[in-house]
């Protein structure tokens, strides 16, 4: 390929130590032309990306699921968990009978775990409480909200600072409720960019999916990373990250179509969703009779 394009491509990157396995190896300075890395919260990359401010991003799977006629999914790539998540917790300061008829604050960070909160109040608990976007500040959420939905490191740190209330792993209610993989994030890139570069995308692809490749072969260089800059034990980190899953196989697709149909049913979101992946890289350069 040339050695530069005429523009850089625009990656997002999310900042929450849950998507480092993907990211914590890839270099993009090796790559032979130019990145732009936009560091941020989901909720944030799923604007950039809706906006076509960047090419790129790990985004909430709720958003991918909205827009999914513009993207392509990186396929294999997905942060899942069967059962347990530990970074998306609902803190409960009632009891949960007045919970489900009361006011929950949502933290703006995220948009697949407040769906999931929906799914699971509305559809499984059957209630209908009322819902209030705020800033990830544990204590400034409960000040009027019966319970605060938290995910990524903010519920991370308030589950270890957490002063006694009740807490709902939304990951372990999903599956307690359906037996299904739930899928929070996916990695998704404009159709037009993926065709305008498809040899630069593919390349990104490769990096991302080896960074996942060598994570799950080691995690110390994330565990010490994360123990450096977030806090914990080293246990507490092997522990979170060996109940996350990189991968995006049939199973996380089905749990993740059911979590669709659910949203449907509640008016969450409207149409069905195609999960599109980015085509191979030229097939027919493997065939004997391209010279
Ligand atoms: C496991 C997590 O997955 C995430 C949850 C997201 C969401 O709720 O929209 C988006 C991306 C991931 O960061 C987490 O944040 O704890």
């Amino acid at each position: 390929m040339n050695n530069s394009l005429e523009r850089p491509i625009k990656l997002g990157r999310i900042s929450y130590t849950n998507a480092w396995p993907v990211f914590h190896h890839f270099d993009p300075t090796i790559l032979p032309f130019q990145t732009e890395i936009h560091a941020d919260m989901p909720a944030t990359l799923n604007r950039k990306l809706r906006a076509g401010d960047i090419d790129m991003a790990a985004i909430s799977s709720y958003a991918y699921g909205i827009s999914s006629e513009s993207y392509y999914l990186l396929p294999n790539l997905s942060v899942s968990s069967l059962g347990r998540v530990q970074s998306i917790l609902l803190f409960l300061k009632s009891p949960l009978e007045k919970v489900i008829h009361g006011k929950i604050a949502l933290t703006i960070t995220s948009a697949t775990s407040v769906n999931l909160l929906k799914i699971i109040m509305e559809k499984f608990y059957g209630g209908k409480p009322t819902y209030e976007d705020a800033e990830p500040s544990l204590e400034k959420m409960l000040e009027n909200a019966d319970a605060a939905l938290l995910i990524g490191d903010h519920a991370i740190r308030a589950s270890w600072e957490n002063k006694g209330y009740r807490v709902l792993d939304l990951g372990e209610v999903w599956n307690v409720w359906t037996g299904r993989w739930m899928t929070y994030a996916l990695w998704a890139v404009h159709k037009n960019t993926a065709q305008r570069y498809p040899e630069a995308i593919n390349l990104i692809y490769e990096g991302l999916l080896e960074s996942k490749r060598k994570s799950s072969r080691d995690l110390e260089p994330i565990v010490s990373k994360a123990m450096s800059q977030i806090g914990g034990t080293s246990q507490y980190w092997h522990n979170y990250y060996q109940n996350l899953c990189h991968d995006f196989g049939p199973e996380h697709k089905a749990g993740l179509q059911l979590y669709f149909q659910y949203a449907r049913e509640l008016g969450l979101m409207s149409e069905e969703v195609e999960l599109l992946e980015l085509p191979s890289p030229r097939v027919a350069d493997n065939l004997p009779n391209r010279r």
